[in-house]
């Protein structure tokens, strides 16, 4: 339960929708420090952290970076081109293992999931992300969402329309969310960071960081590791004994 709050909210595992589940307090201190520490690696290249401009000229509030494949408004590519045209760093195997226990957690069973993408989202305060489907992706995999640092508001909608019905859910740092089968396709968005909730623990004091990973259908494996390229430095080392359910 929140200490603050006037109408103690419950901290608890909570399908949102069908397919669509939270998992409050999944990553524990030293996962979250290890995540955060292979993001700012990530964020100084070889594709360095930026802010996504629209095809309509809009550019977005929130910084990112991608793994595997390169996500620019609406498509994937293996190099980011509207960026400084480089190579996408690799997705990491660790990565995809946290994908699979999260899954696991999620659903009862992993069901195969083989994450080949990764979009790495930095929020400073006033950053915010509109309602959107993620479907650039060819695969209803499902998406596998991990947050880090500030608190947010994350809408979680339907699949039909941007507006009602959708749910609020406060996702804190460590929180793991996963969509997908019925929910794969929902809108969701961030309307809001609540600024000073950070995690010093995990190190990042002020701002949010999320992690989706996805499946993109596209085939070719995880990006350049797996042609020879070597992959970021700072990748953490995964202790042998996570990850295991945290419920
Ligand atoms: O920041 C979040 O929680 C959601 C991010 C998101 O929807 C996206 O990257 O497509
Ligand atoms: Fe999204």
């Amino acid at each position: 339960m929140t200490e603050d709050a006037l109408f103690p909210v419950e901290r608890r595992r909570q399908e949102v929708a069908p397919g669509a589940v939270h998992l409050p307090g999944w990553l524990p201190a030293e996962r979250r420090r290890e995540l955060v520490e292979a993001c700012r690696s990530w964020a100084r290249g070889p594709v360095p952290m930026r802010h996504t401009v629209l095809p309509n000229g809009g550019v977005m509030s929130v910084q990112t970076v991608c793994l595997g494949w390169h996500w620019q408004p609406y498509r994937y590519s293996r190099t980011a081109d509207d960026v400084n045209g480089a190579p996408v760093a690799a997705f990491p195997e660790w990565l995809a293992e946290w994908g699979r226990a999260a899954v696991a957690d999620a659903y009862g069973d992993d069901g195969g999931y083989a994450p080949d993408t990764a979009l790495v989202n930095f929020y400073g305060g006033a950053a915010r992300m509109g309602m959107h489907q993620d479907k650039e992706e060819r695969s209803s995999a499902p998406v596998v969402s991990l947050s880090i640092g500030d608190a947010c508001v994350f809408r979680f909608g339907n699949t039909e329309t941007r507006g009602r019905p959708y749910t609020d859910v406060e996702l804190r740092s460590g929180d793991l969310f996963v969509f997908g089968g019925p929910s794969r396709f929902a809108y969701h968005g961030v309307p809001k960071v609540l600024t000073g909730t950070g995690d010093p623990a995990a190190g990042l004091d002020s701002g949010r960081l999320n992690i989706t990973l996805r499946e993109t259908g596209l085939g070719g494996g995880r990006g350049p590791a797996q042609t020879g390229a070597t992959a970021p430095t700072g990748a953490p080392q995964r202790s042998r004994e996570w990850p295991k359910s945290t419920r």
